[in-house]
C-alpha cells in the first residue's frame, strides 16, 4: 500500500470534533403531540345531536309522566331521568340501527314501547344524515371509519362529560375499545395532518399495517429514558406537523418500494411501534428520566406479524476499556442466540437475540438480512455468487476500549475544513444531482458540518445484502446511532489512530463512540480527488467496495460525506499487513505452510472479485491485512478493474455421491463447520507428503484426487476484460501491461504468482536497481528460483505456471482459480472449510489507545514501501 513518492499525499480529517449538539429540542417532548399522550383528548363535533336527543327524550318522558299508567318504574325529577335510563340514551350512537326496547318493567304499555321505538328510529335518522353532512364536509384524506370513530368519539365524551357522570379512566379506554380498527389506509394520508384522528402513533400503527417494511421497523422506545421520550415525541411531530419529515417518510416508502432490503435503518428512526392495537391503552411515558437511566436507550421491535422480538440494548456513555486483545486469548466471543420459531429468513422478520445490557456480551442481531438479497443491475451473478461463496457465521469480538480512548477526538487540519466550506455545497448538490449521494435530512442542526449519508444504497446500517457479516455488532451500533442523531458523521467518531495513507485517502482506525465498535474509516478530500482527478478512482473503490460480501474481503459498514470528505466506513483488521508480518519473519520469508494458507484465502478473494466482474490489478503483500482473527483482508480497490462476466458451470456435481466427498475430509471430529477450536480443527490442509509406509494410504490419496477433479468448477473469468491502464506496482506489473498490450484478468494470476514467490522467498523475482530495470526484467527475464530458503516443487511449479509472460498461457486463464486451486500445490486442502482454520500465528497484536495530539505527528509521514505506479493512460 506504499504510494509513490513523489504523489504521496497526506489527507487530514478536518472534523467537526466540537461537542456536538444533539439538537435534543428537535426531539423533546411536545405537549399534546406525544404519541403517548393519553390525557389527549380527543376533538368534539359539535353536531348539535345531544341536546336535541336529550330534549325529545325529556319532552317523551314528561308526556309519560303525565299520562302514562301509575305502575311504570319511570321516574322523572324535575327534569332529570334516572341515572340509568340516561346513561342507556347517552349510549345511542353506539347502537344506531340497533335500537332496543327499553326495558322499563315488563309490562309498559304498547303505546310507550313504540314511542320510545319512534324516537329512536328518528334520531338514528337524525345522526345519519348529521354523519352525511360531515362526510361531506370533512378532508378527503380521512376514512369513511375515521369519521365514525371521531363522531363516536364526540358523542360519547361529550356525553360522558356533559351528563355529570363520573368519567373514570376505563371508561376512557372502553372508548378507544369501541372503536373500528382501519383496515387500510392511502398512503398519501399518511402526509395529511389529519387534527381529529386518534393519536398520531394510530396512524403510524395504520401505516406500519399497509406496508410489512415499517411492520419490522417498529421501534418502541424503553419507558424511563430521556431518549426515548424524545424518540417518540418526534415520531409525533414528524408525521403530523412537520412537512419535511413527512417527505423524508415518504422518500424513504419509494426507497423501500424498490429495494425492500435498504431502508431499513431509516425507517426505525421514524416508526413507532405498528403493534399497539386500537384497543391497548397507549403506554405512559415517563417524562423525567432518572440520571442513571439517561443515555440508555432500549430499542424493542415488536410485532404481531412477527414471530420474534428484537430486543437491542445499547450502552451510551459507558466507560470503555482499552484493552490489548491478544488472538485466541482475550478475545471474548459472543454468542447469539436466535429465536429458530421465527420466519428467519423472511425480509420482514426479526429474531430474537439474546442481548445483555453490559457493554461487552450485547449482540445484537439482524437477521432479516440472511435472505436479502440485494438485486441489482448485472447482480444476478453476484446473488448467485455471494449466496453461495459467503456464507459464513460470523461470531463477533468485541474489542475493549479504554475508557480513556473516548475522551479526546482527533481534531486535524481545521483549516482544510474551512477552506473545503464554499465549494462545499455546490459539490455536494452536484453530487445529489448526479444520484450520487442522497442528502438526509438531519434535525440535529449541525450547521458546521455536512454530513451526505449514501446508506439508502447500503441498506443503510443495516447488514443488507452481506449475509456472511450479518451478525455483525456493528451493524447494529451504526444503526443505533443513526437512529438517534439522524444522520451519521465523522463527529460520531472517535479518530483513534492514524493506520496509512495510500494515494486517494488517509485511513484511520476509529471508535463509534458510546459502541466499542472499531472501524476503519477511508477519509477522501473530494477536492483533492477532483484536483488530482482521482475521483474515479475513488468511486470504483467505493463502488467495489459495496459490492463485498466475503470472509476475506473488507466489509464497508456505512459511507457519507462529511465537509466534503468522502469517508469509508470499513471493517479494521488489527494483525497489519502481510509486507510488514513478512519482514518480521525469520529470514524475511513466511514457512511453507503459512505462505500456502495466505495464498489460498488470497485466491479465494480473487475468485469472488472475478465473479463479481472485478479485476483486483493490485495484488501485492501490503493490500493484504491481517484480521484478528487471523484470517486475511485483501484491501485497496482503487485500481481495480470492472467489466462484466458470466460464471460458467463447467462440471455440476450432481453424479456425486456426498459420503464420499466427506470421506477424506472426515478426520475433522467436530460436526460444528464453523467451529474454530483449535480442538476441531478442520484438516484443511492434509499432508501431501505421505510417509513411505503408508503405502496402503496412497489409495486413500488417490480417492481425494479423483473426488477433487470430480468436484464441480465453476469458471467466472471476466473474459471481456480489457484494459489499457499502466497500473499496479512495478515489481508486480504483468508483461502484458508493461507492453500495453491490453490487459485482463490474467494479470490477476500473475500478481498471485510473485505474491507467492516473495512470500516464499522475501524478495520478488525480477526486481531490478530501478524502476525501469525492473519493468525490463519482467518483460525479458526468464523466472529463476534461489537455492535458499528451501521451497517445495510443487509450490515452484505452482509459481512457474502462474508466470507465464504470455497471458494466453498463464494458469488460470482459461479456468481460472479453478484452475489454480487443483494444483498440487494446494492438494489436500479443504477450499470449502479454509476459513475455519486455524490460521498461522506470528505474533500479538492490540488495540492501540487514543491518538494523543503528540502522537498525531508521528503519523503525519507516510512510509511507501513499495513505489506505486498511477499512471492511467485512459
Ligand atoms: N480496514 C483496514 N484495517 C486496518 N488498516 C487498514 C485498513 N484499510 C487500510 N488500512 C491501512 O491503511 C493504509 C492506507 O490504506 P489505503 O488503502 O488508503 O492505502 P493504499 O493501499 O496505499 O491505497 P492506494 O492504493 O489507494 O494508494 C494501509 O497501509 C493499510 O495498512
Amino acid at each position: 500500500m506504499g504510494s509513490y513518492s513523489g504523489t504521496r499525499e497526506i489527507v487530514e480529517a478536518g472534523e467537526e470534533l466540537k461537542p456536538v449538539q444533539r439538537s435534543r429540542g428537535a426531539y423533546r417532548s411536545h405537549s399534546g403531540l406525544g404519541v403517548g399522550n393519553k390525557d389527549r383528548k380527543p376533538p368534539v363535533l359539535k353536531l348539535g345531536y345531544k341536546d336535541s336527543l336529550e330534549d325529545g327524550v325529556n319532552q317523551l318522558f314528561e308526556a309519560i309522566n303525565l299520562k302514562g299508567p301509575k305502575g311504570l318504574s319511570v321516574s322523572y325529577q324535575g327534569g332529570a331521568i334516572s341515572s340509568s335510563l340516561k346513561k342507556n340514551a347517552l349510549k345511542k350512537p353506539i347502537t344506531v340501527g340497533m335500537p332496543q326496547s327499553p326495558r322499563i318493567g315488563g309490562s309498559e304499555p304498547l303505546s310507550l314501547k313504540q314511542a320510545l321505538r319512534d324516537l329512536c328510529i328518528s334520531k338514528a335518522s337524525e345522526m345519519a344524515a348529521m354523519k352525511r353532512l360531515s362526510m361531506s364536509a370533512s378532508s378527503p384524506g380521512v376514512s369513511e371509519a375515521g369519521r365514525i370513530k371521531s363522531l363516536f368519539n364526540s358523542v360519547v365524551v361529550e356525553a360522558a362529560s356533559g351528563s355529570g357522570l363520573p368519567r373514570d379512566e376505563d371508561k376512557g379506554s372502553r372508548v378507544e375499545i369501541s372503536l373500528v380498527p382501519e383496515e387500510s389506509k392511502s398512503t398519501s394520508s399518511r402526509m395529511t395532518a389529519v387534527p381529529h384522528q386518534a393519536p398520531n402513533i394510530k396512524s403510524l400503527s395504520q401505516n406500519a399495517n399497509s406496508s410489512p417494511r415499517f411492520a419490522r421497523a417498529t421501534a418502541q422506545i424503553s419507558t424511563g429514558s430521556s431518549k426515548s421520550t424524545q424518540a417518540d415525541v418526534s415520531v409525533s411531530r414528524k408525521v403530523g406537523t412537520q412537512p419535511p419529515k413527512a417527505e423524508l417518510y415518504q422518500k424513504e416508502k419509494h426507497t423501500s418500494a424498490s429495494s425492500p432490503s435498504s431502508s431499513y435503518a431509516n425507517n426505525n428512526m421514524l416508526e413507532t411501534d405498528n403493534t399497539v392495537p386500537a384497543s391497548t391503552k397507549l403506554p405512559k411515558r415517563a417524562s423525567s428520566p432518572k440520571s442513571g437511566q439517561k443515555g440508555r436507550v432500549h430499542a424493542v421491535a415488536s410485532s404481531s406479524s412477527m414471530n420474534g422480538n428484537r430486543v437491542s440494548r445499547m450502552t451510551r456513555n459507558a466507560p470503555r476499556v482499552v484493552k490489548t486483545v491478544v488472538r485466541n486469548k482475550s478475545l471474548v466471543k459472543k454468542k447469539v442466540k436466535q429465536d429458530s420459531s421465527s420466519a428467519a429468513c423472511t425480509a420482514n422478520s426479526f429474531n430474537e437475540v439474546n442481548s445483555s445490557l453490559d457493554s461487552t456480551t450485547s449482540q445484537l442481531v439482524c437477521q432479516r438480512c440472511q435472505c436479502s438479497m440485494k438485486s441489482s443491475i448485472n447482480d444476478s451473478n453476484q446473488d448467485y455468487i455471494k449466496s453461495h461463496a459467503a456464507g459464513i457465521s460470523a461470531e463477533v469480538s468485541s474489542s475493549h476500549v479504554n475508557s480513556d480512548v473516548c475522551k479526546p477526538t482527533l481534531v486535524e487540519n481545521n483549516s482544510n475544513r474551512s477552506r473545503a466550506a464554499v465549494p462545499r455545497a455546490k459539490k455536494s448538490s452536484k453530487l445529489r444531482e448526479n444520484g450520487d449521494l442522497s442528502q438526509s435530512s438531519s434535525s440535529l442542526g449541525d450547521s458546521s458540518s455536512t454530513s451526505i449519508s449514501d446508506d439508502s444504497n447500503l441498506s443503510g446500517s443495516s447488514c443488507g445484502n452481506r449475509p456472511h457479516m450479518s451478525k455483525d455488532v456493528r451493524w447494529e451500533a451504526i444503526r443505533h446511532i443513526r437512529m438517534q442523531d439522524g444522520v451519521l458523521g465523522l463527529r460520531h467518531f472517535n479518530l483513534l489512530k492514524k493506520l496509512g495513507c495510500g494515494d486517494i485517502g488517509t485511513v484511520y482506525l476509529a471508535e463509534l463512540i458510546g459502541t466499542n465498535c472499531l472501524f476503519a474509516i477511508k477519509v477522501m478530500d473530494n477536492d483533492f480527488l477532483e484536483r488530482r482527478k482521482k475521483m474515479p478512482r475513488a468511486q470504483t473503490e467505493r463502488e467495489i467496495l459495496r459490492m463485498l460480501d466475503h470472509p476475506f474481503l473488507p466489509t464497508l459498514y456505512t459511507q457519507f460525506t462529511s465537509d466534503n470528505l468522502s469517508c469509508l466506513v470499513m471493517e479494521y483488521c488489527p494483525g497489519g499487513d502481510l509486507h510488514v508480518l513478512r519482514q518480521r519473519q525469520h529470514g524475511r520469508c513466511f514457512p511453507e505452510p503459512a505462505a500456502r494458507f495466505y495464498v489460498a484465502e488470497v485466491l479465494l478473494a480473487l475468485e469472488y472479485l472475478h465473479m463479481l466482474g472485478v479485476v483486483y490489478r493490485d495484488l501485492k503483500p501490503e493490500n493484504i491485512l491481517v484480521r484478528e482473527d487471523g484470517h486475511i483482508m485483501l484491501t485497496d480497490f482503487d485500481l481495480s478493474l470492472r467489466c462484466t462476466v458470466s460464471p460458467t458451470l463447467l462440471k455440476s456435481s450432481s453424479n456425486l455421491d456426498p459420503a464420499r466427498i466427506s470421506g477424506p475430509f472426515a478426520a475433522s471430529r467436530c460436526a460444528e463447520p464453523f467451529c474454530i477450536e483449535p480442538s476441531c480443527q478442520v484438516p484443511c490442509f492434509s499432508p501431501r507428503f505421505l510417509p513411505a509406509a503408508a503405502k496402503t494410504k496412497n489409495k486413500a490419496k488417490a480417492d481425494l484426487a479423483a473426488q477433487a477433479r470430480s468436484l464441480p468448477q465453476l469458471v467466472a473469468e471476466p473474459t471481456d476484460a480489457r484494459s489499457n491502464s499502466f497500473v499496479g506496482t512495478h515489481e508486480y506489473l504483468a508483461p502484458e501491461i508493461i507492453k500495453g498490450e491490453g490487459h485482463g484478468a490474467a494479470v490477476d494470476w500473475w500478481t498471485f504468482g510473485i505474491f507467492l514467490y516473495e512470500l516464499l522467498y522475501g524478495k520478488t523475482p525480477f526486481k531490478g536497481a530501478g524502476n525501469e530495470e525492473t519493468l525490463a526484467n519482467v518483460v525479458l527475464q526468464s523466472l529463476m528460483f534461489p537455492d535458499s530458503p528451501f521451497v517445495s516443487f510443487q509450490a515452484r511449479e505452482l509459481i512457474r505456471g502462474l508466470l507465464v509472460k504470455e497471458p494466453e498461457n498463464r494458469l488460470g486463464t482459461e479456468k481460472g482459480a479453478a484452475e489454480i486451486k487443483q494444483h498440487p500445490f494446494f492438494e489436500g486442502l479443504n477450499w470449502a472449510l479454509i476459513r475455519c482454520v486455524v490460521p498461522p500465528e506470528f505474533y500479538e497484536f492490540g488495540v492501540p489507545s487514543v491518538m494523543s495530539p503528540d502522537t498525531k505527528s508521528n503519523y503525519l509521514e507516510c512510509e511507501a514501501t513499495r513505489e506505486h505506479l498511477e499512471f492511467e493512460l485512459f
